[in-house]
């Protein structure tokens, strides 16, 4: 506790005193110093706990955990009762929630608010990668993926747009030809979405396609999928330290640990072939990218500098970063645009008039001749509005991710220390009746203003605002809008006489994803001829069929 506030000339003059009283044996100016000192700390907590946004009471130690229940549910209530920027105590971490719209953009855009919280977890990711790293490393790695990722069409302008739109189209036809293959029968078209999806990220990343019954696909998601499983298991120990060590909980720390190893031997594989076939000027995918950049490195005798020093393994080749960056790309890109394709298919079976009138726009704008391309986009501002109203109300990622200053600040008039849990409330600001009219009612039309055009509010922030907003909108957009307008332009999407529709409730995961279910993709007539049959660049097939 003194070293807490070793900052009060006060507190220290007058440990000092107790110190000397100490020495000397006098109990009653010992006394006396002693409850002095417990009286200032309690004023100084008093003080600076006052200066904090208002939040619930909550318990020492377990703090408001025991209450949490689906943590952006419960930040909404609290939201209601404390206000647009509240904090709550969660075992030893201090969380503050803003849910303003304009707080959320003025915190996220300072340098400041770029931190993440130091917790158990990314201690096991070693502040390594895009998502969890920080400071000078995140900062660099950052402004390289952007730069690199445009390279490999991740941007509107230019040539790049069309090398994007080739990859991704050569899975929205893979996609189709597999929905087809159902005949029209009820199917769970999750396992389907999750192989286009990813085929995409990985092809861009590691020139990696998987086929439909690839085992290596099927253990790399059953990988991520029982991490999230696990990281559910764990979840108290992010704010509980000792939580880890009860009964069962080490064990699951260690699978956690058990699984990236299995994950990074996968990518180490990929990761030894590309350098045994590298070209240093004909750049392939990623890896190549960074293949590149540590030879370069080494050449200048810069090896160690690299990536800020953090990474102690490019010294054996292994290159520890790399492999963080692809899973988290893999984790980050995949999972999201699922999720969000999944939750497009809820909102039509559920809208059926909405529905119809996308395939209308399709048909009147793309014809029955040929399938919808991303220069269609402009003109299917319908079907672009509906991906919009599909993200805001479903809110896949409805915190974010979680922020924390690197030093002390005032937002608001609030202290938030260094070192806090910032979280934005996404949700929140999707459904905020002053900001949108019946946001419950999933009307794509809000989107379009008086002219016909797209606006988009500056309170619509599916991808976070700010310095860590989502890397990854432009090719999120791109692929949504391809699936999703390839699929409604080919197909009906119908429930099952007799299937209840599915709900808005979805599973908290890594992202909110509706509840499992059944739908039948009718082929629409007439049948369109579709190019199937298609070139898949350069990519390398893995595993087996
Ligand atoms: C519908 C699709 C997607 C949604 C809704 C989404 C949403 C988000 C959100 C809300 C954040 C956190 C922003 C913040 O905390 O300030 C984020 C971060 C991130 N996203 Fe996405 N995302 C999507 C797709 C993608 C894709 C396809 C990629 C892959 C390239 C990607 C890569 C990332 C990365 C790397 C970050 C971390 C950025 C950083 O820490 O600097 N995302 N995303």
């Amino acid at each position: 506790m003194i070293t807490m506030f070793s900052n009060s000339k006060l507190l220290w003059a007058l440990s000092e005193v107790v110190n000397y009283c100490a020495s000397r044996t006098s109990l009653p100016l010992l006394a006396v110093a002693g409850i002095a000192m417990l009286v200032l700390i309690l004023a100084s907590y008093i003080r600076e706990t006052r200066q904090l946004p208002p939040g619930p009471w909550s318990p020492p130690i377990v703090g408001y955990l025991p209450f949490l229940g689906v943590r952006h549910k419960t930040f909404l209530e609290l939201a209601r009762q404390y206000g647009t920027l509240f904090s709550a105590r969660l075992g030893n971490q201090l969380t503050i929630v803003v849910s303003d719209y304009k707080l959320i953009r003025e915190a996220f855009r300072r340098e400041e608010f770029t931190g993440r919280p130091s917790t158990p977890l990314m201690h096991t990711l070693d502040g390594l990668g895009i998502i969890n790293s920080e400071g000078r490393l995140w900062k660099s790695q950052r402004r390289f993926l952007h730069d690199k990722l445009r390279e490999f069409g991740m941007t509107y302008m230019g040539n790049g747009k069309k090398i994007m739109e080739r990859r991704i189209k050569n899975e929205v036809y893979d996609l189709i030809e597999n929905l087809h293959r159902a005949e029209g029968a009820p199917i769970d078209a999750n396992p389907l979405l999750a192989l286009s999806v990813s085929n995409v990220i990985c092809g861009i990343t590691m020139s990696v396609r998987f086929s439909h019954g690839d085992i290596r696909f099927e253990r790399l998601n059953n990988l991520i999928e029982e991490g999230m499983r696990l990281f559910g298991e764990v979840h108290y120990g992010e704010y509980i330290p000792l939580y880890n060590y009860l009964p069962g909980k080490a064990e699951a720390q260690e699978k956690v640990a058990k699984n990236r190893e299995e994950m990074f031997a996968f990518y180490q594989t990929l990761i030894d072939e590309h350098r045994e076939t590298l070209d240093v000027d004909k750049v392939r995918d990623l890896i190549d990218v960074y293949l590149v950049e540590i030879e370069k490195a080494k050449a200048e005798g810069r090896a160690e500098e690299l990536f800020e020093g953090r990474d102690h393994d490019l010294k054996f080749f292994t290159a520890l970063q790399l492999k963080q960056i692809l899973g988290d790309l893999f984790s980050a890109g995949m999972e999201t645009i699922k999720s969000s394709l999944l939750w497009m298919i809820v909102f039509m079976l559920r809208n059926p008039d909405i529905k119809r009138r996308v395939q209308e726009e399709l048909d009147v704008v793309v014809g029955r001749e040929r399938l919808p391309t991303i220069e269609d986009m402009i003109n299917l501002p319908y079907t672009e509005t509906t991906i919009l109203e599909t993200l805001r109300m479903s809110n896949i990622v409805p915190l974010a991710t979680t922020h924390s200053p690197t030093k002390d600040v005032h937002l608001n008039g609030y202290r938030i220390p260094a070192g806090s849990q910032v979280v934005p409330l996404i949700n929140c600001v999707h459904m905020d009746p002053n900001l949108w009219e019946e946001p419950n009612k999933f009307n794509p039309s809000r989107f379009i203003d008086d002219t016909g055009k797209i606006r988009r509010p500056e309170f619509f922030m599916p991808f976070g605002v700010g310095r860590r907003m989502c890397l990854g909108d432009v090719l999120a957009r791109m692929e949504m809008f391809m699936f999703f307008s390839c699929i409604m332009h080919q197909f009906d999407i119908q429930l099952e006489a007799g299937d209840a529709l599915p709900s808005l409730e979805g599973t908290v995961g890594a992202t909110i994803a509706p509840h499992a279910f059944r739908v039948k993709f009718q082929p629409r007539s007439p049948p369109v001829p579709a190019p199937f049959g298609t070139d898949h660049l350069h990519l390398r097939h893995v595993g087996a069929h």
